[in-house]
């Protein structure tokens, strides 16, 4: 799958579509979501970890697909890169930030593990899945009649392709044939299924003495913009406009 395509999920009610695409930054190599429920008259939509430089590009495409936004959403407090959230509130009207309350963060929404974000007849779980970052969430579609199957898993870095940031193995307990859609890639890869991050992952499948030798010989380099981007993604990517987060 693309990350230009778009991807249309079977559900088992025609009353909702979800209409789906995968976008790229290519400075942090992260990958923004854009979600929408295509079958609602409002066609409202939700971005997941946008980024402040490619704002302009995903909000140009919403205007194109003549959708709502609604959400700005963040898996996490990125240390790589500045999030578009904030950006994107002053630019869109009525667009509320979402981010976990655990990640010590401002934003409009501080969501729980366990709560449903919804956008039309469509939505979002929240899943705690600690381990990258305090308060680090995977978003799961929704798990119904009316929701697109197989599911979606948005996991931030908590589980990239064949790789983590840093996990736990809470995303393991969804299907089989989930989609996974993390938040960075660094190898060429655009989706997974949790089934074959099971089989193929050279992390996850090793016990906990190898994982954490891994974990702790990477060897990656301090993140470039990591003393700008933290303080900026704890207000929504606004620094100095802290009362618009
Ligand atoms: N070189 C980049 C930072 C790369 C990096 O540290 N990526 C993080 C996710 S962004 S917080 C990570 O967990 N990577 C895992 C891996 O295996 O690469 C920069 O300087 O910005
Ligand atoms: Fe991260």
């Amino acid at each position: 799958m693309g990350s230009s395509e778009t991807t249309s999920f079977s559900s088992q009610s025609s009353s909702s579509k979800l209409l789906f695409r995968q976008l790229f930054e290519k400075e942090s190599s992260t990958y923004t979501y854009l979600l929408a429920d295509a079958s609602h008259p409002d066609r409202p939509a939700l971005l997941i970890d946008p980024v402040d430089k490619t704002v302009e590009r995903d909000l140009s495409l919403i205007k194109d697909l003549g959708l709502k936004l609604i959400y700005a959403m963040n898996t996490h407090v990125h240390a790589d890169h500045v999030t578009g959230t904030g950006l994107i509130k002053t630019k869109v009207p009525g667009v509320k930030s979402v981010i976990s309350k655990a990640s010590g963060s401002k934003a409009d929404i501080l969501i729980e593990p366990g709560d449903k974000i919804q956008f039309g007849s469509l939505f979002l779980e929240v899943r705690a899945t600690p381990g990258h970052t305090l308060g680090c969430v995977t978003y799961v579609t929704g798990d119904g009649p009316d929701q697109p199957q197989p599911r979606l898993a948005f996991t931030g870095d908590a589980l990239l392709i064949r790789g983590c940031g840093r996990t736990d193995f809470q995303i393991f307990t969804l299907p089989k044939e989930t989609f996974v859609y993390p938040a960075h890639d660094y190898k060429g890869f655009s989706v997974s299924t949790v089934g074959e991050e099971i089989l193929y992952n050279p992390r996850l499948t090793k016990n906990e003495e190898t994982f954490k030798g891994i974990m702790e010989n990477l060897n990656l380099a301090y993140p470039k913009m990591i003393d700008i981007a933290v303080p900026a993604n704890m207000v929504c990517g606004l620094q100095d406009m802290t009362s618009k987060v």
